[in-house]
Order: structure tokens, then sequence, then C-alpha cells
């Protein structure tokens, strides 16, 4: 299969699935006719090239190359992915799924961003319909992972089964939605919200912000860890969520919500909304607006991801992919970090704080762990190293969104006893701070310091031998 994707309207929505696609090294071939359409890409190929990269502890693939193209024929042609995200009109949709046809490869799959139409409406009189599923994204689509997968009968399970293969090989997170309906399952849930909402306005109960203040500061943080239904099976206490439909299910019939009305949007009620939200804006312009909540997510999405849980799990599993393999056995330092630094690790002073030094050390301690044989299933089976000292010297600063990469040097493997030399370079190859590491090998049973096991202790001696030769690091500057 060809990386390359077909990227047709490159809006809201279809610039950051271009963005999910060339970062993560495939290639590009977009149409779109509005004449800004580059412009407005490139604005949000810049928030997803600064904030993507950030979720990750390892370096994305390199990244892939974008052509715009002059026809859907054009972009079309040869790719193995075909993403439409035009706009929400059912004719419009049909009329661009005509001219995909004509070029299309018969092993492609054509995913739609529609966020209401059913698959079996956007296939009506097409030809080549078994190739197209509804492949509905989350804004931004660069960083959310949700996609929501839904086919109609005409799609073979092949299909089916490939669209979930690549997209989780983006990193994203296909929800195979079994029975299609209008709205699939997400948007259903937010139509819900979004009418509750108007009704508080209109009714004069509550404004945008204090809505807003309402999911913030509560559920929603709930939600993006739990969901739903899990978080009221905790709140149904012991006795589970049996309990908690007995207690809170009679409520259903009461007159507390109006769901199934919906307000009448009157210039007034349009008005009201729109003069609330700006003074919540409070003058911020929408790149800001974009960059703050991107940043927010990222560092969210980071504290999901050290544990190991919902998104950050899904992380994880990604980073894995692409993580690269290290030879033990060579002359040379090993590259032990290449990352760009998080948004959450810098501090007041608008650089990376001097306790995250700390942890590049210890995450590339991990990799040269890793690389000789001390890795999970190794820990997992009962033996670890524990740090018992570090040195670390800052040279130069480094901020968010900055490149760095980590060159690890073993100076002696004797026992228990492993001392690493760290050198954390910029990506000019700038110093920018070195770190000398002091582990003892432990048993995780008694807490206390043993001999490593044999093949590890091989492998350790493997290493050292290789790395004598090099020079002495504490000897070599920028
Ligand atoms: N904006 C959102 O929050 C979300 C939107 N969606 C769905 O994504 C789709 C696109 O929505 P947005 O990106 O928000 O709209 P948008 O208006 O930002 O972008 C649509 C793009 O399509 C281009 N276009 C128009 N006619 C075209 C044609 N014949 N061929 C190629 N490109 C064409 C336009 O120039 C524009 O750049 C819709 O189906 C929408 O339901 C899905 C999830 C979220
Ligand atoms: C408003 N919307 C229906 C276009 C929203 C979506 O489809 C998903 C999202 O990103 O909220």
């Amino acid at each position: 299969m060809t990386k390359t994707a077909a990227i047709i309207g490159g809006g809201v929505i279809g610039g950051g699935w271009l963005a999910r696609f060339v970062l993560n090294g495939w290639d590009v071939r977009v149409f779109d006719p509005d004449p800004e359409a580059a412009r407005k890409i490139d604005a949000v190929l810049a928030n997803a090239r600064r904030a993507f990269p950030m979720l990750y502890d390892t370096a994305l693939p390199t990244e892939g190359n974008i052509t715009f193209c002059d026809t859907i024929g054009d972009a079309v042609t040869g790719a193995s992915w075909v993403q439409e995200s035009v706009p929400e009109r059912l004719d419009m949709k049909h009329a661009v799924y005509q001219e995909i046809a004509k070029s299309v490869v018969s092993a492609a799959i054509i995913g739609s961003s529609t966020s209401g139409f059913k698959p079996s409406e956007l296939q009506d009189g097409m030809d080549c319909a078994a190739q197209l599923v509804v492949t509905h994204p989350f804004n931004p689509v660069y960083l959310l992972p949700l996609i929501e997968l839904v086919p109609s009968a005409q799609n073979p399970t092949e299909i089916v089964d490939r669209a979930k293969t690549i997209l989780t090989s983006l990193g994203l997170f296909p929800l195979h939605v079994r029975k299609e309906i209008d709205a699939h399952i997400a948007d259903r849930f937010l139509e819900a919200v979004w009418r509750e909402g108007l009704w508080l306005i209109n009714d004069g109960i509550a404004t945008t912000e204090e809505i807003d203040n309402a999911i913030r500061y509560g559920f929603g943080l709930r939600w993006a860890q739990m969901g739903l239904f899990e978080t009221y099976r905790i709140a149904g206490g012991e006795a589970g969520m049996k309990h908690f439909i007995a207690q809170f299910g009679p409520c259903l019939k009461w007159p507390w919500t109006k769901l199934m009305d919906v307000p009448e949007l009157t210039d007034e009620l349009v008005d009201t909304i729109g003069a609330q939200s700006d003074d919540q804006a409070d003058g911020k312009s929408i790149r800001e607006l974009e960059r703050l909540r991107d940043d927010n997510l990222v560092a969210m999405m980071r504290a999901l991801k050290g544990q190991d849980s919902a998104a950050g799990a899904l992380i994880n599993t990604h980073e894995k992919s692409f993580r690269p393999t290290i030879d033990a056995t060579q002359a040379t330092p090993v590259v032990s970090a290449n990352r760009i630094i998080p948004v959450d690790w810098t501090d007041y002073n608008g650089h990376m704080n001097e306790s995250r030094y700390g942890q590049v050390f210890s995450d590339a301690a991990d990799v040269m762990m890793s690389a000789v044989g001390a890795d999970e299933t190794y820990v997992a089976n009962g033996h670890s190293f524990f740090t018992v000292d570090i040195h670390i010297q800052f040279i130069k600063e480094t901020h968010a969104g900055d490149t760095i990469s980590v060159q690890s040097q073993l100076l002696e493997a004797k026992g228990k006893k492993l001392r690493l030399h760290h050198r954390m370079l910029a990506a000019d190859g700038t110093l920018l701070a070195t770190g000398e590491q002091l582990l003892i090998h432990v048993s995780l049973e008694t807490r206390r310091a043993c001999e490593p096991q044999p093949e590890l202790a091989e492998n350790l001696a493997t290493m050292a031998a290789a790395h004598a030769a090099l020079p002495d690091p504490k000897q070599t500057r920028g």
C-alpha cells in the first residue's frame, strides 16, 4: 500500500486530516477550489506541527510531502486513502463522489467526514459505493483521536477492517458504529447537550460562560477520562450501576430537560449568544483560542499518557509503532532520546524547568536499559535498576516546541554498578546539558542490590566493550 492520501476539501476539518496524515509520514495530494485554501491549510498545519509532536516522547516519522492539485482526478490518482471534507450538503458530496469515482483505484478507501449523513445516503447512485465509509472526526483532527467509522450494508468487512488498521496506524481511535443512524453516536450526544445549552440561554437562566464553566470545572473533566457510564457506575457507590439507575432513573420522567424541543433560533437569541460569546472571548482571536485549546489538550492527553489510560494509552501504543530500535553493539553513543519539548514541561521563566532535564536523562536511561535487555519484561520479572546518584550540568536553556536529542554512553558496568553519561543536544548540535548517572541493579522483591541476570550481564559487557573505544564524553563540549 502506498502511503498517499487525497484530501478533498481543505477547510477546518480537511486541513486537520491533512496534518494528521502528513505528520504520520504520508504524502498528501489536496484539492480545494478556494483560492485561499493553501493559506488556510498552512494555518492549520502550523498549529498541528506545534502541538501534535508534543504528545509523543519520541520523534515522529519524517513528514510526508504536500501537493496542491488542480482537479479532484489529479488528487485522487494513486491515493490509497481519499478523505472527503467538503461542506455538509448532500448534493455537493454526491457531485464530488462522481469525480472521485472516475480516478480512484479500486483498492482505495474513501472516507467522508460528514457529521450527520448516513453512509447509505452518501453511497446512493455511486459507482464505487463499496469503497466509501463515514470516517467522522473531531476538531482538531490532528489531536483528538476519535473517528466514528460508519459502514453500510454495502461495505465488505474487508474494507472496514482495512480502514480500522489504517486509522489506528495514524494514532486514531476508530469507533465502529455498527448501525448507521443520522449524526452517528457522538454528534447525536453533542446535539442533545447543544440543545439544552441553547434553551438555558433562551430562557435567561445561564450565559455561554456559565454553561462552559458548568462543563469544564466538573463533568467535562470526568468525561475526558471515563466517559458517561463508567463515571455513573462509580456514582452508584458500592451498590453499583443498578442502584444508580434505581435512584436517579425516575428523574428522567420529570420535566428536567427540554431535550426534544428545539428553541426557535430567532435573531434575538442568535444576537444574545453572539454577544455573550464575544464577552467570554475577551478580545482573544480564534488563532489565540486555538492555541490555548491545543496547549490544554496536549497537557491533558500527556497526563493521561502518564497514567496509560484512555486517550493517553492510545498515544503510548501508537508511539511504540515508530519508536526506533537500538543496536547495543555499536561503538557509537546511543541516541537515547529524540523529541520535542512539550508545553507542560515549561515554567514561569518561559523555558524547560530544571526538573525536566532530570526527566529527559531518566527517560534516556530507560532506553539504555531496554537496549541491553532490562526492558518491560525484565522489570515485570522482578529486577530493575535504581538511580542512586545523578549530576546534571545545565548549560543552555530550551523551550516548548524545541527539538532535543540525547546521546548516552556507558562509562562503567561492573557487577551491580552501572554508570552512564548523557549529553542533551539542541537540533543544531549545541550542548544543552550533561548528566552523569549512577544506577544500581536491584531485586524488586527484596528492594536490595543484587547481581544482574546472566543475559543482561553479558549484554552490558558487550556495550561496555563497544563504548570503551569512545572518547571520554566529559572532555567533549558543543
Ligand atoms: N467543523 C467541524 O467542527 C466539523 C465538521 N465536520 C464535517 O467536515 C466536513 C467539512 O466541514 P468543515 O471543514 O467544517 O467546512 P469548511 O467550510 O471549513 O471546509 C470545507 C472546504 O471544502 C471546500 N470545497 C467546497 N467545494 C468543494 C469541492 N467541490 N471540492 C473540494 N473542496 C470543496 C471549501 O473551499 C472549504 O475549504 C463537513 O461534512 C462537516 O460536517 C466533521 C467534524 C467536525
Ligand atoms: C458541529 N459538528 C456537528 C460539526 C461537530 C462535529 O461533527 C464534531 C466535533 O468536532 O464536535
